[in-house]
């Protein structure tokens, strides 16, 4: 399973990428010509003007940018400048969301495209005008549906890690990535959670995409012939009783995304072996579905945000969220607190996660009476409903600094505002 195996090999070196000299050298000379004036040119021509955001939002630098958990050790994690890098396009892509080669006979020719791999990221021209966005997982996962979603006739680019797809916007070969963070079964995907805090990438966008499993196999293949059903964890945990239900007597394996599942079982012919993927990818790569619809709840439903290197100026035209991640050093009595900056306001949260603090991840409070306790340290992401143009939201995150020893505003974004149609098997 060759995106499988490639994302599990690849494991360290993609998060503790090597920077070699000339990398550096042509950061510099990038940024002077994109941060002309101070403003900065998106690849679709939207200008921003930095002293604008940064004045409307007025938060938080110096706390900001000395506490980042994940990338404290500098020698390793890319800088903030480093994300900015030199133009690069090593990765040459074809598909088109919309334009999978399907051939007439029924027998589908397979998407040729090949996840994005550490070595993909390497120096190269500037690309044309089309929006290229990366996401997780092979043609056919819902990750590249929530990709069109979010950026109708874009240019789709798998990657073979989540880590990948924040790199591949870091070094410029996309301009874009589109990443899942919960989902109404499975939950928080609390990798792209830690990800999110250890790059420096801007949340400027979110997407709901309703997902709609079936079950695959080759063709021919029946029920019970399945020793095995193969799928992302969270697919396969959002169809855990379903599965049950349907009587199958099988081992569960997880691997790295839906449609790369369905890839494996053609590729090696396995007749022992569904996959739980799209329908899409049912028809990228030939399977038959057995089973449809077999989220153990119909309203299932992925949240995705997309990221970009430069953060959108909030508005307040339309309703906006903001999502922020805080750490505190008074462990989490100060959490109330917070909190009511935020109630105090009328200001809604949709969303609060914790993640253990890496580098803190125990407290210890001595007592000579009864010992030491150990209290786990967190870093708490919290979403609001509300722009960061509003003078309530920046009232609130400057009470919230009061508090607490970091704080960092990941992206104030339009929310998702589209009609709810639970998942219909498209
Ligand atoms: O494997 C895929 O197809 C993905 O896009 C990944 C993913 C996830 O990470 O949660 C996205 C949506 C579904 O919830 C299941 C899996």
């Amino acid at each position: 399973m060759q995106a499988v195996s490639t994302t599990q090999n690849l494991n360290s070196s993609v998060i503790r990428p090597s920077k070699p000299r000339r990398f550096h050298q042509l950061t510099r000379s990038f940024i002077r010509c994109v941060y002309h004036n101070d403003s900065v040119q998106f690849p679709n021509g939207v200008g921003l003007n930095r002293a604008d955001w940064q004045s409307s939002c007025a938060i938080l630098s110096s706390k900001v940018f000395s506490q980042d958990q994940g990338s404290g050790d500098k020698s390793t994690a890319p800088s903030n400048s480093d994300h900015l890098a030199a133009a690069v396009n090593g990765h040459k892509t074809s598909i088109d969301l919309n334009l999978v080669p399907i051939e007439k006979n029924n027998k589908p020719q397979p998407p040729t495209q090949k996840p994005l791999t550490i070595t993909d990221l390497s120096p190269a021209p500037m690309h044309g005008s089309q929006l290229r966005v990366a996401y997780q997982g092979v043609p056919g996962a819902y990750s590249e549906a929530a990709a069109g979603k979010a950026y109708p006739n874009c240019e789709a680019i798998p990657c073979d890690q989540f880590e990948v797809a924040f790199q591949a916007v870091e070094l410029w070969i996309a301009d874009r990535a589109v990443l899942p963070v919960e989902n109404s079964l499975g939950g928080s995907i609390h990798r792209n959670y830690d990800l999110l805090l250890r790059h420096r990438l801007h949340i400027v966008g979110e997407v709901q995409l309703p997902v709609h499993h079936c079950l695959l196999a080759l063709p021919g293949v029946r029920k019970e012939y399945l020793a095995r059903v193969i799928s992302h964890p969270q697919a396969l945990s959002q169809c855990e009783h379903t599965l049950t239900k349907l009587g199958l007597n099988v081992t569960r394996e997880a691997v790295d995304d839906t449609a790369g599942a369905a890839e494996y079982i053609a590729a090696n012919n396995l007749r022992d072996t569904a996959a739980i993927a799209s329908a899409r990818a049912a028809e990228l790569y030939g399977l038959q579905i057995l089973a449809d619809g077999i989220q153990d709840d119909s309203s299932n439903v992925t949240r995705f945000v997309m990221l970009a290197r430069e953060p959108i100026i909030p508005r307040t035209d339309r309703p906006f969220k903001t999502s922020i991640v805080f750490a505190h050093d008074k462990g989490t009595s100060v959490l109330f607190k917070v909190l009511s900056a935020f109630a105090f306001r009328n200001i809604s949260l949709t969303k609060i996660e914790s993640r253990p603090h890496r580098n803190r991840p125990i407290r210890l409070v001595d007592d000579a009476n009864v010992g030491t306790a150990k209290h786990f340290e967190y870093m708490f992401y919290v979403d609001f409903e509300a722009s960061m143009a509003e003078v309530r939201a920046q009232n609130a995150l400057a009470e919230v600094q009061e508090f607490t020893s970091f704080l960092r505003v990941l992206g104030s974004y339009p929310m998702d505002m589209t009609p709810w149609c639970p998942s219909s098997g498209d």
